[in-house]
């Protein structure tokens, strides 16, 4: 974990305004429908989800565990598997080469837009480095049926990414137990990135990594990011890793968006109590005050309370937040929240911390 906050970097602030929109996702509702011992299960993880990511913005996204970040990744990929369904809503990209929704694609068409459009790297994702074959083979396997060259084309084309990622190309002959955490994880990144995707989405990739080379990892992704000009939708609890790294960042509380707007004016003025506990949580050099632990946990997304989910924990929850769940409106420019209150006094949200 980064355990100090910096401010962004001359690129952030200097990065010209993008307005395109890239990926649209509206009103998504994705649950895991189960059954046990004959009794039908439904765990609301994605509980309806609305958001936009321009191009060349790195969009975050953050909550605590089991909040539903993976989930809603997964559907924004179209990666998702049986007990996880699509029960409502779109997820429309905007690609160079023409539009598409994810869930109108055939297997193929969904498969000829994966690493070359849009490409996943997914917790863990180390994994998909097979230990018994030379990283030269995942690049074969993964990124050559989406390019346009072959043999010693190909070879050149991947270590001049690899390079351009600050990877030796000698890695390619490597076994992955030959590497370490924060080179695999390199290796990961290049291999997402290799086709140049105009659409990354990253979920928890430095969670495993010390802070120092977690640090490297994440200047790696933004200047990849920049160099191809393409998007990220970057995944983790780790608020001090957004506040160094996103544009714009989206807070989830128990499956659904609570918050969002520029990186910037959230961590300024959070407008959702969660949010605020979110940020006062983060260390600060210096300050020596007690930090207050939020009380209660994270409801059950299987039987999730009524009104906004978050009310039993809410040190400012009122009546009608125990009755109707609040929508998200945007109560300062391009700052999205669903609060009852912060909708009706935003500065009522400053006396939580
Ligand atoms: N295969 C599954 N079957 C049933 N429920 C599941 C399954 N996978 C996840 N869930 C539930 O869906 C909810 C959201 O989980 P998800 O993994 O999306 O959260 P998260 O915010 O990504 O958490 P973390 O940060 O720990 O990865 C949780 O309540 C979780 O228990």
């Amino acid at each position: 974990m980064i355990t100090e906050l910096r401010p962004m970097p001359p690129s952030f602030e200097m990065r010209a305004p993008q307005t395109t929109l890239l990926l649209e996702v509206d009103r998504l509702k994705a649950y895991y429908k189960t059954q046990l011992f004959g009794v039908d299960r439904e765990v609301r993880a994605v509980d309806d989800v609305s958001l936009k990511v321009s191009r060349n913005e790195i969009y975050g996204l953050a909550g605590e565990s089991s909040s539903g970040k993976s989930s809603l990744i997964k559907t924004i990929a179209g990666a998702i598997r049986p007990p996880l369904r699509v029960i409502e809503g779109s997820v429309r990209f905007n690609f160079k080469d023409g539009e598409r929704d994810i869930y109108k694609l055939s297997p193929q068409e969904l498969s000829a837009i994966r690493w070359s459009h849009l490409s996943y790297i997914m917790q863990g994702s180390m994994s998909v480095l097979n230990p018994v074959r030379r990283i030269k083979h995942a690049f074969v396997d993964f990124a050559l049926p989406h390019v346009n060259v072959k043999g010693a084309d190909f070879t050149n084309l991947v270590e001049r990414h690899l390079k351009r990622v600050h990877l030796d190309p000698a890695v390619l002959q490597a076994y992955p137990h030959e590497l370490s955490g924060g080179m695999r994880q390199r290796v990961t990144i290049a291999l997402a990135t290799v086709c140049g995707p105009e659409f990354i989405i990253a979920d928890e990739p430095t969670t495993a990594l010390d802070v120092i080379v977690q640090k490297g990892v994440l200047l790696m992704l933004r200047e990849i990011q920049q160099e191809l000009k393409s998007s990220v939708l970057f995944v983790t609890h780790d608020m001090a890793v957004h506040a160094n790294l996103t544009d714009r960042l989206g807070i989830m509380y128990a499956g659904r968006l609570v918050e969002e707007g520029r990186t910037r004016d959230l961590f300024k003025k959070p407008l959702h109590p969660y949010t605020a506990h979110l940020i006062s949580s983060l260390p600060r050099i210096g300050d020596e005050a007690p930090k207050k632990g939020l009380e209660g946990t994270p409801p059950s997304l299987a039987n999730p309370p009524p009104g906004c989910r978050f009310h039993p924990r809410c040190p400012l929850a009122i009546d009608i937040c125990r009755r109707e769940a609040p929508p998200m409106v945007e109560i300062l420019p391009g700052h999205r929240a669903a609060c009852h209150v912060a909708q009706a006094d935003p500065t009522r949200v400053e006396t939580v911390t």
